[in-house]
C-alpha cells in the first residue's frame, strides 16, 4: 500500500478506519477545507487498478478514426481531440458508467477486446460502489441520517492522456477547473505528477503521485447541495516532465433527470439562509458551458444570496 510522505501533504483517508469518529471528522475537514483527499485502503482491487490502467492506455493508443467513434451522449462526455485551448491533452469518454449497456457501446465502439471488456465492466462496478460508498460516508460525515440520496445518480467516466512533450515542460496540461458534479475519483498517474490542487490561501499545491491510492475530489454540486459547506477544489494539471501521462476519473454526477439539486433542510437555518435557488444538474452544466466559467463561478449566477 502506498502512504509515502510527498502523499501527506492533501489530507489522507483511511477506508478502513470507519466507522471510527475520528476518522468521520477527518473525511469532514478534508472535504470543507479542501474540498479533496487522498484514499489509502480503498476497495478497488490494486490489481485491477494496473490492468485497467494498461487498458486504457492500449485504448487511448488506437488510430484517431476509431477513437472518434466515442461520440457524446451528453455535452462533452465523448472523444476530446486536442485542441487550442489545451494542446496536449486528449480523453475519452463514457455517460453513464452505471449503465452496462452504455459500457458495452463505449466498448463496441472502440473495438475493445472480451479481455478489455471484462477489465472495463469490472473496474466500472468496483469505482461505481466505492463512490457512492464515499458520497455515502460524507453525508453522515454531516451529520446527514438518510443517506438514500444518491440513488440512481449518474456517473461519467473520463480517460485523460498528457503527451507531454520536452518543448511542453512548464505548460498547461489543462487548464485551472471544477469538477461540475458532486464527487471525483481520480486513479491518478502512478508515475508522473503535475496535477494540482488550490488550497484555502489560492496557492497550488502539487498532489504527487501515490501508487495504489486513489484521488477523491469536491465538485460544484458537492458545494451546492451542501449549502456552502463543502469545497469544490479547483485543480489543473500542468506539464512537469517529458513524458505521457495518463490518468482515469470517474464522475458522480448529480440527481438523474429533473430531480434538483437542492440543500437538505438540515444545512438551512436562520446562520445558514438557502445560498442556491435548486437547478438540475443537466441545466447547470449547460450554464457552464455556455457561461465559459470552468472553475465553479458559474454556481454565482445561481445564489439567492448575494454572495
Ligand atoms: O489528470 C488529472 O490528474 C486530472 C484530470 C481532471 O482534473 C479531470 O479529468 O477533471
Ligand atoms: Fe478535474
Amino acid at each position: 500500500m502506498g502512504g509515502g510522505e510527498d502523499c501527506m501533504i492533501i489530507p489522507v483517508i483511511d477506508m478502513q478506519k470507519f466507522p471510527d469518529a475520528e476518522e468521520y471528522k477527518k473525511l469532514r475537514e478534508a472535504s470543507e477545507i479542501w474540498g479533496c483527499f487522498r484514499l489509502i485502503n480503498h476497495k478497488i482491487p490494486l490489481a485491477l487498478m494496473k490492468e485497467m490502467k494498461a487498458v486504457v492506455r492500449s485504448l487511448l493508443d488506437l488510430p484517431m478514426e476509431i477513437k472518434q467513434q466515442n461520440k457524446d451522449v451528453i455535452a462533452g462526455s465523448g472523444y476530446m481531440a486536442p485542441s487550442k485551448v489545451n494542446p496536449l491533452y486528449e480523453a475519452l469518454g463514457l455517460y453513464d458508467l452505471g449503465s452496462p449497456e452504455a459500457v458495452h457501446t463505449f466498448c463496441s465502439k472502440l473495438d475493445a477486446s472480451s479481455h478489455q471488456r471484462e477489465i472495463i465492466s469490472k473496474y466500472a462496478q468496483a469505482v461505481y460502489d466505492q463512490i457512492v460508498e464515499i458520497g455515502h460516508k460524507l453525508a453522515e460525515s454531516l451529520g446527514l441520517e438518510n443517506v438514500d440520496f444518491l440513488n440512481g445518480w449518474p456517473c461519467q467516466f473520463r480517460i485523460n492522456k498528457y503527451n507531454f512533450k520536452p518543448e511542453s515542460v512548464g505548460s498547461s496540461g489543462v487548464q485551472i477547473h471544477t469538477d461540475s458534479g458532486f464527487l471525483t475519483i481520480l486513479q491518478d498517474d502512478e508515475n508522473v505528477g503535475g496535477l494540482e490542487v488550490m488550497d484555502k490561501a489560492g496557492a497550488f499545491v502539487p498532489v504527487d503521485p501515490c501508487p495504489g491510492t486513489l484521488l477523491v475530489n469536491l465538485g460544484d454540486v458537492a458545494q451546492a447541495w451542501s449549502n456552502g459547506r463543502l469545497c469544490n477544489v479547483r485543480h489543473r494539471v500542468q506539464c512537469r516532465e517529458a513524458t505521457i501521462r495518463v490518468s482515469i476519473a470517474t464522475f458522480l454526477l448529480g440527481p438523474k433527470d429533473q430531480e434538483a439539486v437542492e440543500a437538505p433542510p438540515e444545512f438551512v437555518d436562520s446562520e445558514h439562509p438557502r445560498l442556491y435557488a435548486p437547478f438540475t444538474y443537466e441545466d447547470y452544466r449547460k450554464l457552464r458551458l455556455s457561461s465559459k466559467l470552468q472553475a465553479g463561478e458559474a454556481l454565482a449566477l445561481l445564489r439567492t444570496t448575494p454572495s
